[in-house]
């Protein structure tokens, strides 16, 4: 229960204006737009998260949900709007450099190095970070094989906190699709980000693994003290584990508030389920 308790803010800017971010959320966007050729993937979407929450994104296909990720997290340049990071406008950085602020997120695909064991992996995600972070160049130095200990000890927590510390010194080669999720999952959070950004990361899991999986995104919320944003297409999971939700639909914000609002909205279920449905159910 949070967009921090109180009814959304006049985001609204004065023309010519430059937006400015509001420090309360850890991320937020104003008027992210962006053109592939003929086609406008997004056309202005304003998009908060506050600390300590999960937030949904959903829509239709080609809605313009991953194209939104991308420009959140760099890897695309919108031609217009502004991303902020706890307020300060990172729209111009690169995609280490909003790390670096943090932001972690997954993709579509598993990005993770298959032939490395699970803890190479998760020593590879957080050697990233560190390489354009403060630590720069601490690799080398008398003291790094301290610091590389540490960086073990922190890896071995998170793949306790995930129940899979078993499994730190096996290749990630033949396993079962949920597992390598959770792995890249742990792998990001090995970085220690604020926020984590997963891409349809229930895609390609049986209704019990999904359920699973959102229910450890519970905990991570309540434990790790991170918010989440959550892109998927399993309607049900991500309105029973989500604080609040975002709906895109041709690139635009349909609709916006809690789970039980988005569940009744004709809009949202025209978009889902056709003409003249009212609610998601
Ligand atoms: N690199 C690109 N070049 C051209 N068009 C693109 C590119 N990336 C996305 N698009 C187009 O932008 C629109 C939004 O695509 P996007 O993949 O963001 O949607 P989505 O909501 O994530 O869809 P899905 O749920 O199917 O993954 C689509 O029309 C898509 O074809």
């Amino acid at each position: 229960m949070t967009q921090l308790d109180t009814p959304v803010p006049d985001t609204a800017t004065p023309p010519l204006a430059i937006p400015k971010g509001d420090s309360r959320y850890l991320l937020e966007t104003k008027g992210i737009a962006i053109r592939f050729g003929g086609v406008q993937a997004l056309g202005g979407v304003d998009f908060r998260v506050a600390p300590n929450e999960i937030v949904g994104v959903l829509g239709p296909n080609g809605a313009g949900k991953t194209t939104f990720f991308n420009c959140v997290s760099g890897f695309a340049s919108p031609n217009e709007g502004r991303v902020f990071i706890k307020g300060e406008d990172v729209t111009a950085l690169r995609p280490d450099e909003r790390v670096i602020r943090g932001l972690g997120r997954t993709f579509q695909q598993v990005g993770l190095i298959r032939s490395f064991t699970l803890l190479e992996n998760l020593l590879v995600a957080h050697h990233h970070k560190v390489a354009y972070g403060d630590g720069a160049g601490m690799f080398g130095m008398p003291w790094a094989r301290r610091e590389e200990r540490e960086l073990r000890r922190r890896a071995m927590e998170v793949l306790e906190f995930f129940g899979i510390a078993h499994l730190a010194h096996r290749t990630l080669d033949g396993m079962p699709y949920g597992m390598l999720k959770l792995c890249e999952v742990a792998a990001v959070m090995a970085v220690d980000p604020d926020i984590l950004m997963l891409d349809e990361p229930l895609a390609g899991m049986a209704p019990e693994e999904a359920a699973e999986f959102c229910d450890r995104l519970l905990v991570m919320r309540d434990q790790l003290n991170i918010s989440i944003v959550m892109i998927d297409h399993h309607v049900p999971q991500v309105l029973r584990v989500s604080d609040y939700v975002f709906v895109l639909s041709f690139g635009k914000l349909l609709a916006e508030g809690r789970a039980e609002e988005i569940r009744t909205n004709p809009a949202v279920a025209e978009a889902y389920m056709g003409e003249g449905a009212t609610t998601l159910d």
